[in-house]
């Protein structure tokens, strides 16, 4: 099977600043300042050419950092990453930039893909259509709500026709019609054979459309496999964090962090 995507060793540091003084000497000084934070810590992670996987975990676990780093948003500290083809990123406001207006964002975008203008002039009716913005399409997008955001940004993507496709809780803003409108949509691509990653916190959304699951855990891999291997494993622990006390669930987390320490050593 032809790989689409490859992440090897893959981690991911931020510094944590107790203030803005801190982070600036961090910056200006020699002196190492802040603390070190692994958001991923040594992920491998392999999708073939039209899997379609599922990124599940608790908040925090690293879902988002994961996919902007496959989307190439986001440098990884460490380890590879290969990405068979183009890969387009759907996350509330990915890239939009707020002082243009929707139209002029999907220009933009569409340049960056490489696109002439020529192209670009006929996916524009196209991508207006689909995201339903109407006459807001000639308002800056900062003037924009999530759900419009997010509405533009996947009538972009999925206008594009990129090789993956990775789509970051994007259907959780917005409306009902327009999420069923998207996972349409999506159902589209999947059965075109392109690869598809799917963020969400819906149990319900990734049982229908995954195959595939990866389940991270602040920073980690908790397991991967198929939906009907890894999905009651996951089921299962939501019911018992659910029952958890803060106390309890700070205790886990500890415990979690051990565990992180010892993949990075
Ligand atoms: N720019 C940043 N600076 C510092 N820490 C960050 C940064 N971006 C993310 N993090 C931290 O990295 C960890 C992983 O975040 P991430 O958003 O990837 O998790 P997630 O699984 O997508 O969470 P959620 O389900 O809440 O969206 C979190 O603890 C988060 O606070």
């Amino acid at each position: 099977m032809e790989k689409s995507i490859r992440v090897k060793n893959v981690s991911k540091k931020y510094k944590l600043y107790k203030n803005k003084k801190e982070q600036l000497l961090d910056v200006v000084t020699r002196k190492s300042y802040g603390q070190d934070f692994y958001a991923l810590a040594n992920i491998d992670f392999e999708a073939e050419k039209g899997d379609v996987v599922g990124f599940i975990g608790i908040n925090g676990s690293g879902k988002s950092t994961l996919s902007n780093i496959i989307a190439g948003i986001v440098p990884e500290t460490t380890g590879t990453v290969e990405v068979n083809g183009d890969a387009a990123l759907i996350a509330v406001s990915a890239g939009l930039k707020g002082d243009l207006t929707g139209r002029e964002n999907i220009e933009l975008k569409c340049l960056m893909l490489g696109f002439s203008k020529k192209e670009i002039k006929n996916m524009e009716d196209d991508i207006i259509e689909f995201s339903e913005l109407g006459e807001f399409i000639d308002q800056p997008v900062k003037s924009y709500s999530s759900g419009m955001k997010s509405r533009l940004g996947f009538a972009i993507s999925v206008t594009v026709d990129p090789d993956i496709l990775i789509i970051d809780e994007a259907l959780s803003v917005g409306d009902k019609t327009f999420a069923e409108k998207s996972l349409a949509k999506m159902k589209q691509f999947k059965e075109k054979g392109k690869t598809m990653i799917f963020v969400s916190h819906s149990i319900a959304q990734v049982k229908q459309f995954c195959e595939k699951i990866l389940w991270l855990e602040y920073g980690t891999v908790k397991d991967f496999g198929t939906v009907e291997e890894v999905m009651p494993k996951y089921e299962k622990f939501i019911r018992q964090w659910r029952k958890m006390s803060k106390a309890e669930r700070e205790t886990y987390k500890q415990e979690a962090d051990k565990r992180k320490k010892k993949f990075l050593k």
